[in-house]
């Protein structure tokens, strides 16, 4: 039997359905979010990302083939070399500089999701780190769709948090995305029904982590 990442993502829907219409994820689309719960989640975003770099390098040393190696590597370098600095540039512009990021502490919701995933990627193998990042990396160009699809998103200039939006609606950014799932649907193809029990254990636990990653930011707890 053949499975797919529609599968796993079906075998958690209830979790998926409130990572991705989460009241952070409509506030923000509706442009009612608290500025402070932005920032603050905008605050920890830049910590995740460093731990999500790190993933990255594991799922370089985790690659059975050249071409899973180059893939890593891309993701290693986007973040590093590109995104980080797109980060710390939009943090600037929310009125938090680079040097408070560099001292920032991290919140409890950052070390349990970034660090679960490591562990996840350490204990298994290159799949079951892919399933683990999956939420990430799938969800986001799903929550931009959804917010796209509701009648109550505000786009344009009277939504401050219009750019964030865009980012995740990119061609580029949605292009990532179906590249995560045509990966992921090309292994799930050939897991036996326990190991694809084992894999929907973990894609719930970081869908989870997400939640409780936007509940951190919402009530901007440590
Ligand atoms: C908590 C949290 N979850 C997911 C993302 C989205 N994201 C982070 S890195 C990355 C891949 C880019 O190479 C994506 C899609 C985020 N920013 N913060």
């Amino acid at each position: 039997m053949a499975f797919n990442f529609t599968q796993l993502q079906q075998a958690c829907q209830s979790e998926w359905d409130a990572y991705l219409q989460h009241d952070f994820v409509r506030q923000l689309g509706d442009g009612t979010l608290a500025a402070g719960a932005f920032r603050h989640y905008l605050k920890q975003d830049y910590l995740f990302l460093i731990q999500f770099a790190r993933a990255f390098a594991l799922a370089a040393y985790k690659s059975p083939t050249l071409e899973d190696l180059r893939q890593a590597k891309a993701g290693l370098e986007a973040i590093v070399d590109l995104e980080l600095g797109l980060h710390i540039q939009y943090c600037r512009e929310w009125g938090i500089s680079e040097q408070e990021l560099q001292a920032l502490p991290e919140a409890r919701a950052t070390m349990a999701y970034t660090r679960y995933v490591l562990d996840t990627g350490n204990r298994g193998d290159l799949l079951d780190l892919h399933v683990a990042l999956a939420p990430c990396l799938v969800g986001y160009g799903q929550i931009a769709q959804w917010l796209n699809s509701r009648s109550e998103t505000l786009r344009g200039e009277q939504n401050p948090y219009d750019a964030w939006i865009a980012m995740y609606e990119s061609d580029e950014f949605q292009s990532a995305t179906a590249a995560e799932i045509d990966w992921l649907n090309r292994e799930l193809a050939d897991v036996s029904p326990r190991r694809f029990e084992q894999l929907v254990r973990i894609f719930s636990d970081a869908t989870r982590l997400e939640i409780d990653f936007w509940d951190m930011g919402l009530n901007q707890r440590m």
